[in-house]
Order: C-alpha cells, then structure tokens, then sequence
C-alpha cells in the first residue's frame, strides 16, 4: 500500500524509461520554481480551530456549475500515453470515478473526444488549448471541445513561447516517440508531432476577445501570476483563473504559485483555481484557506498513472481526498467552505 503521493513517484522514477520520467518531472532552466513551489507549503504553517464539534467533513464544491466531490481537480498535463499505454481514457476513468473535473490537455495522446467516452456521463471535462496563430485551427480545436461534450476551455496564457527544459535537451527528448501523436492536432496540416502545437509569440488579449466570439462555453485563463492582468481577465468577461506558473515548467525564477494566490484571489470574484507543488492533503487546506476554489494536481496524475495505470491516478486521488478531510478535522472545518484566511500564516524559521 502507498501512503502518500511522494511515494508514487517514486514507483514511477523506477517504471519510467528515463526521458519519460524526466519530461515529467522536469523543469525551466534551473528548476528554482519547480522546487519553490513545493517548498512555499512549508513556509506556510497552519493555526486550527478546536472543539467545534464536526463529526462529518463535507469536501464537495462546486465549480462553474459543476458539482464536484473534492476540490482538487486535474491540471492539464501533456502525453499521458508515455506514462501508460491506456494513456488519458485511464486518467478520465479515474477522475469520472472521483467526481472531479479532469482538464484534458491540448497536447493530450488520446483524441479529446475518446477522452470524454472514457470518462462517461459522469465525467466533468474541460479542454485546455493554446492558441494557434492560425485562427482557423484554434476554430477547429474549439469545435471539437464542443463536439466532446466540454464544459470549459480552459487557455494557458503563461506560454507565448516554451520554457527552456534542459533534461529534455540533455535526453534528446524533442518529439513523440512512434506510435503516438498529438491526436487533437490530426488532419489540422500538420505532422501530429510534439512541434504541431504552436506557441503565439505576440499572444494578447485580443486573443482571448478571438477565442470567447467563437464559442459559448465559459473560458477560464491558466497561468496568471499578477494581481493586474486577473483584473483585465474577468474585464474581458471570463469565467475563471488559474494561478499557475505551469509547474515550474515556463518561467524559472516566477514566484511560487501559493505565495502570489492571495493578492489574485482578492482581486477577483470569479473562481480561482491554483496549482504547483500541492502534494498533501495540508497544501490544500493552506490553499483553500488563501482564497482557492479548488486546487490543480499535474504531476501527482502522472505518478499514478504510470505506476498503475488508471488504478494508480485513483489512488493518487483517493490518498489527498483522505488527507482533505484529516486535515480539515483537525483543522475544525466541516466544509471546504469553512476554511478561512485566518487558519494559515507564514511560518516562524
Ligand atoms: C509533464 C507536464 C506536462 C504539462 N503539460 C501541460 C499542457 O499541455 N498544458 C498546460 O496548460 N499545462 C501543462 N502542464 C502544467 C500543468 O497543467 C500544471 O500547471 C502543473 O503541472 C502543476 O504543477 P504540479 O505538477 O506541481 O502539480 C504540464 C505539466 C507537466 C508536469
Ligand atoms: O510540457 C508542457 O509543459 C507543455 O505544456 C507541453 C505543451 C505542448 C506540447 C508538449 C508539452
């Protein structure tokens, strides 16, 4: 039995071909962020509340009118058939079996359409996408969210071009290995590969303008660090944040996500989600308690995933869904709703 989540990458260091683990873990230049993430949960200490007398915790919220069961939702994470065969129609069983969203990425090896079949009725899926400089193939990915019965889309906008990974370049890793693909890029002109996904160098807001006239699903920002620019976002009419500096992956150096959650949070009244570096049920607490809707979880997915398939991201689920509700117990709360900024504070070193 796996008691944490750390464990399982563990588990998948050990089953992964290196270049596979390595672009999972990996990060921008020299991985400050990446560790900083992490390491801001540390920092922060939690003040609980005693004798309120909960017997039950309540983890349910609810997320763009989607009822779900725990507030950790699946960030969107590139490729999942390089962890395991069945690739994202694993992922989208276990989060369907979860009752959580599952965030499909752009650059996900299953087409998002059999992602959706996976995951069933019950699944809550919304497609992440980069816009294309060619509008008329970003037209054709909004179209083929819709047509997979999509919720959200969900735009990553910390990613006018691509964090410089160098275990990527160290491996040699630059493209899909045979046998997979892109596939939400198939019969969009180009090749399938990794180099299909274009990122916009001059992306703006005009971009987001763009995208919200060609569809009627709610869209969602990824990637916003900066209090300003969560401010013009919901000007421009969306419908929810995601503080993320892309796992470390974009920026090196960027603050982690948890120490810049707050000023967004309070600057906005749309939902705001964050991820980077949540790997205990405590980091979700502390980020609740900092104004978070929910919490994103990438590569705690691909752990799972790759040490035991579909089976494994349930259990990855299943261990933070445990350590929620023994953290909000001893933290006095019956609800996520009851979590508030007075539970958290900076620790003393
Ligand atoms: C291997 C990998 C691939 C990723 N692919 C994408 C992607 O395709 N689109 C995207 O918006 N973010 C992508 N991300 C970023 C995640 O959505 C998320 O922001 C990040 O993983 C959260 O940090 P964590 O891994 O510490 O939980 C990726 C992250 C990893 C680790
Ligand atoms: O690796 C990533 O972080 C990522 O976002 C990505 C995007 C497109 C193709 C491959 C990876």
């Amino acid at each position: 039995m796996r008691l944490s989540v750390r464990e399982f990458e563990a588990l998948a260091r050990d089953r992964l071909p290196r270049y596979a683990y390595d672009f999972f873990a990996g990060g921008a230049d020299d991985e400050v962020t990446l560790r900083a993430n992490e390491n801001a949960f540390t920092r922060l200490s939690l003040v609980p509340r005693v004798l309120r007398g909960h017997r039950e915790r309540d983890l349910g919220t609810t997320l763009l009118g989607a009822r779900i069961a725990v507030p950790v939702v699946l960030s969107p994470t590139a490729f999942h058939r390089l962890a395991h065969p069945e690739g994202e129609r694993a992922t989208a069983r276990a989060a369907a079996a979860a009752g959580t969203v599952m965030i499909a990425s752009m650059a996900s090896t299953v087409p998002v359409g059999d992602i959706a079949k996976a995951g069933g009725d019950d699944l809550v899926l919304w497609l992440q996408i980069y816009v294309q400089p060619d509008a008329r193939i970003t037209r054709e990915l909004v179209g083929r969210a819709e047509d997979a019965g999509c919720r959200a889309l969900v735009v990553t906008v910390d990613s006018p071009v691509f964090g410089r990974r160098e275990r990527d370049h160290r491996n040699g890793f630059h493209d899909l290995p045979p046998g997979m693909y892109c596939e939400n890029m198939r019969d969009l002109g180009g090749q399938r590969g990794v180099r299909d996904i274009e990122m916009v160098a001059g992306l703006s807001w005009d971009h987001v303008d763009e995208l919200a006239a060609m569809t009627g699903l709610p869209i969602v920002l990824k990637g916003l660090m900066h209090p300003a620019d969560a401010v013009t976002a919901v000007a421009h009419g969306v419908s929810g944040l995601v503080v993320s500096n892309h796992g470390g992956r974009q920026l090196d150096t960027a603050a982690a996500t948890i120490d810049v959650l707050a000023g967004v949070a309070s600057a906005v009244g749309v939902p705001v989600l964050v991820d980077g570096g949540i790997r205990r049920g405590t980091d979700v607490v502390k980020a609740l308690a900092l104004g978070a809707a929910a919490v994103g979880i990438g590569r705690p997915v691909l752990w799972g995933l790759a040490a035991r398939g579909g089976e494994g991201v349930s259990e990855v689920l299943a261990l933070l869904r445990e350590e929620i509700d023994r953290a909000l117990a001893l933290t006095g709360c019956a609800s996520v709703h009851e979590v508030t900024s007075d539970l958290v504070r900076e620790a003393r070193c």
